[in-house]
């Protein structure tokens, strides 16, 4: 039971927008797209949802081709958001439950409950074109999980939101992912996938060249952080041999290491010197494994 990619290629004339990608997403899985600007994630995921045909590949649902007459399998929180402006909030939510077939009823039973949970029951009665931007968002969300899909793709659900809709939304997808949603979403901040996926793909140039789960791809990554924290100068430690990095930090410095026996050697090379306030070995973050991996900085 999962979402599977084959060989799937995306052409627009010369450029190559999804190489030959081939990736597993098992049912249930929160699964998240990291990549730069123009990697590919947006391309891929509007072939998911039928809006585009690969040039070369298959994408199966459970083995089987996606039947997109089923319109409740899927939901979908577009890139470019978009509501009718003039519209209430209810009455888009009405129109966009009746085109996925949900009645009424259940339309406005849901309805409420979510925007209960997100704190703005009162929207219901409110123009789209009155909510700020990332009000509107929410209201988007809402559209996409109302009639409760199987699969749901986010694309850049937490752009544009404050952190307490950050929280808010987080703990939304957390939910729908405990019952039973498959969840595919992107997002260029690598803390939301750090935090909240189980597997994950870094695209860059079409390609997925980081993949798997969170923790194996921390493992086989090698490199670990150390964070010390010391009344000693420590400038000499950027030449420690298994030393790949240092940043000075307010508080002494971060290193990155080739990998966990340097830092025992670091621990008692510099034990005799001064007073450690704090030393800590730290698995690598996603930021240090795109930064490699993609070879740019990127926030
Ligand atoms: N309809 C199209 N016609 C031509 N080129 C396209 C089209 N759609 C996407 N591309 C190109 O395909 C590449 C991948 O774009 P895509 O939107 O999938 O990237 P992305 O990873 O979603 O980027 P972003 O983070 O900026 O949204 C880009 O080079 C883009 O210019």
């Amino acid at each position: 039971m999962a979402l599977q990619l084959e060989h799937v290629t995306k052409r627009f004339g010369a450029v190559t927008a999804v190489n030959d990608v081939t990736l597993t997403i098992p049912e249930g899985n929160l699964f998240g797209f990291l990549g730069a600007n123009g990697a590919g994630k947006t391309t891929t995921f509007r072939m998911i949802l039928g809006l585009l045909e690969p040039t070369e590949g298959t994408i199966t649902w459970n083995s089987e081709k996606i039947d997109y007459s089923k319109s409740h399998l899927i939901g979908y929180l577009p890139e470019e958001r978009g509501l009718y402006p003039k519209l209430k909030v209810k009455e888009q939510l009405i129109y966009l439950g009746r085109l996925r077939s949900l009645d009424k009823a259940t339309i406005m039973k849901e309805m409420e409950a979510w925007l209960e949970r997100f704190n703005v029951p009162e929207y219901a009665e409110k123009r789209v074109e009155e909510l700020s931007k990332g009000n509107q968002q929410k209201i988007q969300f809402i559209a996409a999980v109302l009639h409760k899909p199987k699969l749901l793709i986010l694309d850049e659900p937490f752009s544009g939101l404050d952190p307490v809709n950050v929280e808010l939304l987080k703990e939304a997808v957390i939910d729908l992912k405990n019952n039973g949603t498959t969840i595919v979403f992107s997002s260029h901040r690598m803390e939301h996938v750090e935090e909240l996926c189980e597997h994950l793909c870094i695209m860059h140039h079409g390609r997925p060249i980081v993949y798997g789960s969170l923790k194996e791809v921390k493992r086989s990554f090698g490199k670990k952080n150390i964070i010390i924290h010391a009344d000693m100068p420590l400038d000499e430690l950027a030449e420690f041999p298994g030393v790949v990095k240092m940043k000075r930090t307010a508080e002494g410095v971060h290193l990155q290491i080739e990998n966990e026996d340097v830092s025992q050697k670091i621990l008692s090379h510099i034990a005799t010197k001064g007073f450690i306030r704090k030393f800590a070995l730290e698995e690598p973050s996603l930021n240090d494994i795109f930064i490699e991996k993609v070879g740019a900085a990127y926030e």
